[in-house]
């Protein structure tokens, strides 16, 4: 297989005829509207047209199971005042069968999404090692979308390996265009990563004190990992923006990084996120830090800088002057700078920003769930984590998602193509119908939205399920829901 390129020269300007794109290949509805959007939201008229990619794998089976139950919803929400008119467009392997071999994200496509804003696919195979490179995440960094929402909340009566997992309501927020899932990346012993290796281990690691005598092995494969300012900020804001939305209990946001490590990357994310948090938002935030130092002279009034200091850094005793120093500066600079705005215990109105190291928080989303809200992530632990919070909460076929920029956002489920249970019609279509869910409520339809979700919890409440949350269910549910099935009790019990 040959690899893809997928930037520069994509999403062409098309030429518009009678107000829309042409296509090679495929024919836009000939009813319906576009969406548009206007300050990186979106203005959504009653009949936008709406391209969906059916996906590979399940996706055969979990696209007309998604696509019946959000019609049913906008029908049963609205009547006849909203509709939604579908735009088939193709990805993966239905794209290749349409527009030929290695077609795998047909230039049609793309300019359909540029074209009408909103967009919901099903899973797209990526093979592992050679081939080519994921499209899933080409359709992220082509059209910037730059947070990858996954909100993971417990259906009452879904079957978990937890004990309580009704306490885990959590939504990471996943940076979705750099990180090492970039992808640049050589192979092992071509020219480019032997080059790049001598360069490395001659030139710049002699150059970096710090670095020492650590050299690269020859036969390593090199990949990149670029974190910058610019998309940690953006995710951070997003991440932020959506926390001022929650209730008062929910909003907080998590900055996760494993920055003890890698400190110019991860450790840089957690330090741009703070900076943002106390700069673009100083009226509405309150950093963990800074509440301890608050607290601690709400505790006692006439506290000594020191004193606070002592309290807020653990081992503060052991300290060098010099550190000594910048920590009590740090507790100076909190309190002459917001004690009139967040002190006295205003801060707990405000949204809390705190941080933590990325192994650790896999053990905290499990023993101590309710403690968090946001997590704000860079892409790689984000992916992990986003799966490992979905399984939780009953696994991957109750974990949706969302890929939104400031133009355009595609939703998508957390999970891929299953490939093993693909055109069995018995795989979970929930995670992509709560996905639908998500789009719903992005354009500002909530009450369709919330019919999805009642009938979700109404077929789950009463064991109507697929095979995956039926084989956790005590007693077993024998036989399980088809997928087909699943989606027709999700409708039947819209109004239960
Ligand atoms: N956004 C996307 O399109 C994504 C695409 N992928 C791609 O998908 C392909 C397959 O990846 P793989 O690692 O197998 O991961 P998958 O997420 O596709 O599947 C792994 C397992 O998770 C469970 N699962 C997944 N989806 C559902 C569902 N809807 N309902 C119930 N259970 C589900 C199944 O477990 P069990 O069999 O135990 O029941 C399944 O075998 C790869 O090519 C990968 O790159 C991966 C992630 C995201
Ligand atoms: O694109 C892929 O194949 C995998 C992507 C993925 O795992 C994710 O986005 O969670
Ligand atoms: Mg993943």
């Amino acid at each position: 297989m040959r690899s893809l390129t997928y930037f520069g020269s994509l999403i062409k300007e098309q030429p518009l005829i009678n107000d829309h794109c042409m296509y090679e290949k495929l024919t836009a509805p000939t009813t319906g509207s576009k969406i548009t959007f206007e300050d990186g939201n979106p203005i959504v008229p009653n009949d936008p047209i709406i391209p969906f990619i059916r996906g590979d794998g399940t996706g055969i089976d979990i696209w007309p199971a998604t696509e019946k139950v959000i019609d049913a919803a906008v029908k049963t929400a609205y009547g006849d005042s909203k509709k939604i008119n579908w735009f088939k467009v193709y990805a993966g392997d239905e794209a290749c069968d349409q527009y030929g071999t290695y077609q795998y994200l047909p230039e049609d496509t793309l300019t359909a999404i540029k074209e009408y804003g909103i967009a919901i696919k099903g899973p797209l195979t990526t093979p592992v090692g050679g081939g080519i490179r994921s499209l899933n995440v080409a359709l992220r960094q082509i059209f910037e979308l730059y947070a990858c929402v996954r909100p993971c909340r417990y259906y009452p009566g879904t079957p978990s390996p937890h004990k309580s997992p009704e306490k885990l309501n959590v939504i990471v927020y996943r940076e979705n265009t750099e990180d090492i899932y970039l992808g640049i990346e050589w192979t092992e012993g071509t020219e480019i990563a032997q080059k790049l290796i001598n360069y490395l281990n001659n030139e710049l690691i002699p150059a970096t004190a710090e670095h020492g005598k650590k050299q690269i092995r020859i036969d390593s494969g090199i990949g990149v990992k670029p974190i910058s300012k610019t998309g940690s900020q953006r995710l951070v804001r997003r991440a932020i923006e959506h926390a001022l939305r929650l209730p008062k209990a929910k909003q907080m946001v998590t900055l996760v990084h494993k920055g003890n490590i890698m400190k110019y990357t991860e450790g840089a994310f957690r330090d741009w996120g703070y900076e943002l948090a106390t700069s673009e938002f100083r009226d509405v935030c309150v950093t963990e830090r800074e509440s301890w130092i608050l607290s601690n002279k709400e505790g006692k009034a006439d506290i000594s800088i020191e004193d606070n200091a002592r309290k807020v850094e653990p081992g503060y005793d052991s300290l060098t002057p010099e550190k000594k120093q910048e920590i009590c500066d740090e507790v100076k600079g909190v309190i002459d700078a917001i004690w009139d705005s967040h002190g006295d215990g205003k801060w707990k109105e405000k949204i809390m920003v705190n941080d933590r190291i990325a192994d650790s928080i896999f053990q905290q989303i499990q023993t101590r769930p309710d403690e968090y809200s946001i997590l704000a992530t860079m892409n790689l632990n984000g992916d992990y984590l986003s799966d490992a919070a979905a399984a939780v909460v009953g696994g991957l076929g109750m974990g949706p998602g969302a890929n939104i920029g400031d133009t355009c956002a595609i939703f998508e489920a957390t999970h891929g193509t299953a490939p093993k249970h693909a055109g069995l019609d018995r795989i979970n279509p929930g995670s992509v119908i709560l996905s639908g869910v998500m789009m719903l409520e992005y354009m500002g339809w909530q009450e369709a939205a919330d019919l999805i979700k009642k009938g979700i919890g109404n077929a789950i409440a009463n064991r109507q399920v697929t095979y995956d949350l039926a084989r956790l269910m005590e007693p077993k549910v024998d036989p399980p829901l088809k997928c087909s099935e699943f989606a027709q009790a999700i409708i039947d019990y819209f109004n239960d």
